[in-house]
């Protein structure tokens, strides 16, 4: 079974997605966001470091490798960590639009499931966007970028403006994440300007 809501069709009026003249080149990683976010954060010892790069147009490739700590049942990923490779995958193309955005729905596919020790091969792109509303698909394949489809994402993101995260963050790691020396990281989290 596979489909979305209709919360995730896009309106008649939304237009195709423009990449951001200055979005990192085709091909270049794009690198944690944020050092502790458990999607792509280096600083999360069992966070999935999730690896995203830049593809044609706004489109990303990503990979995510299954370790012990992401099980549910034995020897199997986790769905909800499967539903975060999903949500950290989409929410990078954000980057290549230069627009700040957090995910307001996301709606999940589980095709097969996805052992322990297995590179989840992940791609996605926007598909369009209406105002602040971004409608973006991911799919996660096994066994190879070209192998199986073990999951299926379709999000929409809304944009925010960086008070988004200071009015509901904690003023201590808000503070950590705008001193960071990283500029690109900082950029990202908090100087992206539509
Ligand atoms: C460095 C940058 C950050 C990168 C993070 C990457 C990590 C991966 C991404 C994430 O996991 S983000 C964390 C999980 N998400 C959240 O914590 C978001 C929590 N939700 C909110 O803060 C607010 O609900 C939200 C900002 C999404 C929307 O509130 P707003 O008051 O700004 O918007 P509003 O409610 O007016 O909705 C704007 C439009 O979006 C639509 N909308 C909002 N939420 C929706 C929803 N859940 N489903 C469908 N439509 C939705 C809404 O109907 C409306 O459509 P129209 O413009 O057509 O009227």
């Amino acid at each position: 079974m596979t489909g979305t809501s209709a919360a995730l069709t896009p309106p008649a009026d939304a237009i195709p997605p423009v990449r951001h003249p200055e979005a990192p080149a085709p091909g270049e990683l794009l690198g944690a966001h944020y050092e502790h976010c458990f999607g792509c954060g280096g600083g999360q010892p069992h966070g999935l470091h999730l690896a995203a790069r830049a593809g044609e147009g706004v489109t990303v490739t990503a990979e995510f490798t299954v370790t012990p700590d992401h099980q549910g049942a034995p020897g199997l990923a986790h769905g909800g960590v499967l539903a975060t490779a999903l949500d950290e995958t989409l929410g990078s193309l954000n980057w290549l639009l230069r627009v700040i955005a957090v995910t307001g729905r996301l709606e999940t596919d589980y095709v097969r499931p996805v052992p322990v020790g297995t590179v989840l091969h992940l791609e996605a792109e926007v598909t369009a966007v209406s105002g602040r509303k971004i409608y973006s698909t991911a799919t996660g394949r096994i066994g190879g970028p070209d192998g199986p489809v073990a999951v299926r994402g379709y999000a929409l993101f809304i944009e925010v403006k960086v008070d988004h995260f200071i009015d509901n963050g904690r003023p201590e790691e808000i503070q950590a994440a705008m001193s960071d020396p990283d500029q690109v990281r900082r950029a990202r989290a908090f100087e992206v300007n539509p």
